[in-house]
Order: structure tokens, then C-alpha cells, then sequence
């Protein structure tokens, strides 16, 4: 089979240059660019990665940076006094709480106290409601971004069976809001650790997204010749980083988003559009 790639870096790419002709005309209207803020606690390696890029994205696209790092026994409060100040702070047009937070903190708590018209990651309660209302939020960025790679490639969406490995907050819960809109149509399994028979889930599906953080735990076998195949899952071992997806599924996948440069750059690009899009409607507002 000839697998095509889901390109994500290359998409991304040309996702940020159209956002930077964006930004350049917001800029000259408000006089300012917009601001995107992180708030980053701890010392986790790959979140300080993934900080660190959405920073040198926004360098490059032209919106500002704002960054706030907390060291790992900030406390509830700590963290809840710097989202008040991001809410506040007229030059940040929308923010990220970098997750997952240390254990000892509320994260429910924090992203319900963001502002949710600043919400860059579509994960605040409000948001989300929207999202299930079908009323107009910030997207999930993960979600938004596999949606928008899918669409750019042609992947047929309409009436696909989309098979979802994983429940978290910011894939694989927010995904299946997505997909099953009337604008993409598909039709969503979301299975997890306690689903029977994963194998025969994986089969059934014309799309399968891996987001559960199991290393190669998606083999060719369990695949429908032709399926359009997304690698969400990171982990990070002594011999680098390890998909969801075993490297023999290219062998039977008509798509394939590589893990890395599949979802994850269109994570990223996503949340620049998230950004791009809040100041928008802010002017809109004035
Ligand atoms: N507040 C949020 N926290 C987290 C999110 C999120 O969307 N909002 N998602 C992930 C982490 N994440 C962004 O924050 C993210 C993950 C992976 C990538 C990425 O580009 N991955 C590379 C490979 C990994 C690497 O090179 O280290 C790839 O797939 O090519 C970007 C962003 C959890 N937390």
C-alpha cells in the first residue's frame, strides 16, 4: 500500500505564514500585537519543550510573548494570583496553562479561573460547553489541529468511523465534539484502558487517532487496509521518543501522521490561530 504522509510540519508551516499576514494587519489596526501568555510550573523536560516553541512560533508569526514560570512547589495560590494577573493584563490577548500541572495543584480549578474569553486552548468549562453547545469557542488545539490536517489532506470526513484511543482533557475527551459536528460528520468511538476488544474497535474504523501515551500499541494487524492513521502519543524513553503507533502500520495505512511531525507541529500552529482569532473578535468588539 502506498501510504500518504500527514505532513504536520510542512501544514504547519504554511498555517503560520498565513497567520503572520494576520497578525501583521491586527497589528497596524490596535496598534500593538496580539500577546500570547504561557503559564508553565515545574521542571517537566518535554512541557518546558513544548513552552519554549510556542514562544520561537510566535516570534515568527509576530505576536508577543508573555511568559510566566512557576518552579514546582508553587502553590494553588501562587498559580491562581498569576492568572489573575494574565486576565488582567490588557497586552496578553489569550493565555495557555502548560499541562499537566504538578500533582499537588487543582488544575480544575485553575483553568476555571482563567478568563474564558482569553482561553487559548478551548479547555476552560466555558469553552468547552460552547464546543458541546455548538455555539462559537476557542477549539481544543490538538483536536482543531488534527481536524484541519485530516481537511488539507482530503481525508474524507463525512460519514468516517473514527476510532479514538484515549480519554484525556485535551485529545481524546474534545475530539469526538469535534468530529461529530455537522460540518465533519463522522462518526466517533472513543475508546480507553477499560475498552473489550480495542483490536476489533481499531478494525472497524476508516480513521484511528492513538492518544494514549502506550508505545506502539497499534500494530498492523489491527488495521483496515487504506485507514487514515494519526499518532498522538509521546512517550519518552532512553532511546528517544516512542508513538502510539508501531512503524509497521505504514505498511497497511492509506495516511499516516507520523509522531514526529504529525499532530504535534499542527498543535502548536493551531494555537497561534487561537490567538489570532481572540484578537480578532476583540477588534470586532471595539
Ligand atoms: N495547555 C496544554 N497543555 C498540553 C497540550 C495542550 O494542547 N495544551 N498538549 C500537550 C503538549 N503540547 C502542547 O502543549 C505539545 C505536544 C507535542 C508537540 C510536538 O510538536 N511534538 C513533536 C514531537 C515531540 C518533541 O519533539 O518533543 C511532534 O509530534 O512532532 C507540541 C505540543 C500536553 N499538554
Amino acid at each position: 500500500m502506498n501510504v500518504q504522509m500527514l505532513d504536520g510540519k510542512a501544514t504547519a508551516a504554511e498555517i503560520r505564514r498565513e497567520l503572520a499576514e494576520r497578525v501583521a494587519k491586527l497589528s497596524a489596526t490596535v496598534g500593538r500585537p496580539p500577546g500570547l501568555g504561557t503559564v508553565l510550573v515545574g521542571d517537566d523536560p518535554g512541557s518546558h519543550a513544548y513552552v519554549a516553541g510556542k514562544h520561537r512560533d510566535c516570534a515568527q508569526v509576530g505576536i508577543a510573548s508573555i511568559r510566566r514560570d512557576l518552579p514546582a512547589d508553587a502553590s494553588q495560590q501562587q498559580v491562581e494570583e498569576t492568572i489573575d494577573e494574565l486576565n488582567a493584563d490588557p497586552a496578553c490577548t489569550g493565555y495557555i496553562v502548560q499541562l499537566p500541572l504538578p500533582r499537588h495543584l487543582d488544575a480544575g480549578a485553575v483553568l476555571e479561573r482563567m478568563d474564558p474569553a482569553k482561553d487559548a486552548d478551548g479547555l476552560h468549562p466555558v469553552n468547552l460547553g460552547r464546543l458541546t453547545l455548538g455555539v462559537e469557542a476557542p477549539l481544543p488545539c490538538t483536536p482543531r489541529g488534527i481536524v484541519e490536517l485530516l481537511r488539507r489532506h482530503d481525508v474524507p470526513l463525512a460519514g468516517a468511523r473514527v476510532c479514538v484511543i484515549g480519554r484525556g482533557i485535551t485529545v481524546g475527551r474534545p475530539i469526538g465534539l469535534l468530529l461529530t459536528r455537522r460540518s465533519e460528520n463522522s462518526t466517533v468511538t472513543l475508546c480507553h484502558t477499560g475498552t473489550k476488544g480495542l483490536a476489533w474497535h481499531v478494525r472497524e474504523a476508516d480513521i484511528v487517532i492513538a492518544a494514549a501515551g502506550s508505545p506502539g500499541l497499534v500494530t498492523k494487524d489491527m488495521l483496515r487496509r487504506g485507514a487514515a492513521v494519526l499518532d498522538v502519543g509521546i512517550t519518552r524513553t532512553d532511546q528517544g521518543l516512542v508513538g502510539d503507533i508501531h512503524p509497521d502500520a505504514a505498511q497497511v495505512a492509506g495516511w499516516l501522521a507520523p509522531m514526529p511531525g504529525g499532530v504535534g507541529p499542527m498543535t502548536r500552529a493551531m494555537l497561534l490561530a487561537n490567538v489570532v482569532e481572540a484578537a480578532e473578535r476583540s477588534v470586532g468588539d471595539a
